[in-house]
Parts: C-alpha cells; sequence; structure tokens
C-alpha cells in the first residue's frame, strides 16, 4: 500500500446478491485528489460508488478510509465517518417540499449543535460559495437544472466534509454549465481541503479537472487502469482505455 493512500481499495468486488459486477479492483485515492471513475454505460461506477460510501455492502474485498474499513466499524464510527462525507446522487438531491436554505440546513440542524443564527450563516456562506446567494428561499421546482445541481452541491458541503462523492454531476447540463460546475467543483475542493470522488463520462470534465482516474471495463468486469487520465490518454497499454480517453471509434493497437 501507498503510505500517502487517503482511501485504499483492496481486491474489492462489488455487486448484487450472487452477481458480481466489478471484482478485483485495487487502486489509491490521494489526499485531494479529484479522482474520477469512468467506463462504458452499465460497467459497474454507481454500484462502485454505493459500496465507497456504505450503501452496498461490497461482496468481497475492502475500502479503507484512512485505515478504517466502514463495513466493519460500528454504529458511532459509522456515523462519524458518513459526517465527513458529502454525497450527491443523480437523483433525488434535494428535498422537494423544502426550500433551498432549509435543504441545505438539513443536515446542520441534524448533525451539530449549532444555533438556528449559526445555521442561517453557514447556509447563506454554502450557497454563495456555489453561487446561488438570494436563493434562499426558492423551492427545487423553481431552479434550472445547473441551479438545481449547485444547490445539492450546497448540501453535500453543509458539514464541510472531507470527502465529496458525486455521481454524474453534470448530466443534462449544457457545455458552458458543465465547465463552470467543474470550475466550482475545483473551488470547493480547495476551499475544503476536500477529496473528491466523481462517477462521470463528461470527457471534457475527466481530462481537464481529474487528477487521477480509475477505469471499469464492462467486457472484463474488472478495473483496466488507474492514473493521471490525461497521461492514460496517451499511455494507458490498455487500447479500451485509450479509445474511451480519446473517443475513438476503434480500438487501436499498443
Ligand atoms: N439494484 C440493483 N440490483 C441488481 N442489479 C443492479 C442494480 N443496480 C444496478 N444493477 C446492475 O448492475 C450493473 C451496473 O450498473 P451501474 O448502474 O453500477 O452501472 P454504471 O456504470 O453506473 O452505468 P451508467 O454509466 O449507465 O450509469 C448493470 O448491469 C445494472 O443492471
Amino acid at each position: 500500500m501507498l503510505d500517502d493512500a487517503f482511501i485504499s481499495v483492496r481486491n474489492l468486488c462489488v455487486g448484487y446478491g450472487t452477481t458480481e459486477v466489478q471484482r478485483q479492483l485495487t487502486f489509491d485515492i490521494h489526499k485531494n485528489d479529484i479522482f474520477f471513475v469512468i467506463g462504458g454505460s452499465g460497467c459497474g461506477k454507481t454500484t462502485l460508488l454505493k459500496s465507497m460510501v456504505g450503501l452496498l455492502t461490497p461482496l468481497k474485498g475492502e475500502v479503507r478510509y484512512q485505515g478504517k474499513n466502514f463495513y466493519d466499524a460500528d454504529e458511532p464510527a459509522q456515523v462519524a465517518m458518513l459526517k465527513d462525507w458529502g454525497i450527491t446522487f443523480q437523483t433525488g438531491a434535494l428535498f422537494s417540499s423544502m426550500s433551498l436554505a432549509e435543504n441545505v440546513a438539513l443536515p446542520l440542524q441534524l448533525y451539530t449543535d449549532l444555533s438556528e443564527r449559526q445555521i442561517a450563516e453557514a447556509v447563506a456562506y454554502k450557497l454563495a460559495l456555489v453561487g446561488l446567494a438570494g436563493f434562499e428561499k426558492f423551492y427545487p421546482a423553481e431552479l434550472s437544472g445547473g441551479m438545481h445541481k449547485r444547490a445539492g452541491l450546497a448540501r453535500a458541503i453543509a458539514l464541510d466534509p472531507q470527502l465529496l462523492f458525486f455521481d454524474e454531476p453534470s448530466a443534462g447540463l449544457d457545455p458552458i454549465s458543465c465547465m463552470r460546475l467543474d470550475h466550482l467543483i475545483v473551488q470547493i475542493c480547495q476551499a475544503l481541503d476536500s477529496t473528491v470522488i466523481i462517477v462521470s463520462h463528461e470527457l471534457p470534465s475527466i481530462l481537464s479537472i481529474g487528477t487521477r482516474c480509475v477505469y471499469l471495463d464492462n467486457q472484463t468486469n474488472t478495473m483496466l487502469d488507474c492514473g493521471d487520465p490525461r497521461e492514460l490518454k496517451l499511455n494507458s497499454s490498455q487500447p479500451r482505455v485509450r479509445q474511451f480517453l480519446n473517443r475513438a471509434d476503434k480500438v487501436e493497437a499498443s
């Protein structure tokens, strides 16, 4: 194991029941990485993410966060770990019956002893960070897709998480909004000193803000390569990884 691994994934096998979706996954994520999980549709990216955030028990192997395995921890330790994680999934990011301020305030009300005034200040700060200052009283239905994503981000960062997990954060956004969201993710990562794990198909995002990535293959049901996406785009020894990162029609021989 690398000494500086913030998260270490070892011989991980993820899936449902007796079906292995991905197996023999071994890779490290370092502090302050913007780490992308990439691969073709249905290869198991979301399944891996669910297993990493405590929603799906791995079939084999383990994920260690600074040495701790979530699934081996007792309940108080699991709650402490969850408080350190901000998670946004593609769907159901916000509660529709609550205003933006109420949505962002919820984790603070549930997990901290802050006063109402302190919570209101924290909510205003987080909404300002994602460019939604002044939208406190708006409801999710009143927002555009891009604003919705940013509001989900504001809620995910409510507790200043060390770790942020995003499933397809830019799905459905136009290219300019995608680019703005990328900048926002970098800015938030720096402001909160966080590490970010993102499931995405967005090549421009992967290649512009990704520090490292793992490629999950849907033919062999395992990872083919892991590293800096710009480096893998040019030099991966795996043709399917190069094909994916170059958006090529054909697999070229190595
Ligand atoms: N709850 C579930 N129960 C059983 N099988 C599932 C479940 N969720 C997903 N799968 C299966 O697991 C496989 C991987 O799905 P997953 O959503 O992880 O892929 P993905 O790489 O995130 O896909 P996409 O890029 O299309 O979003 C698919 O074959 C899918 O049908």
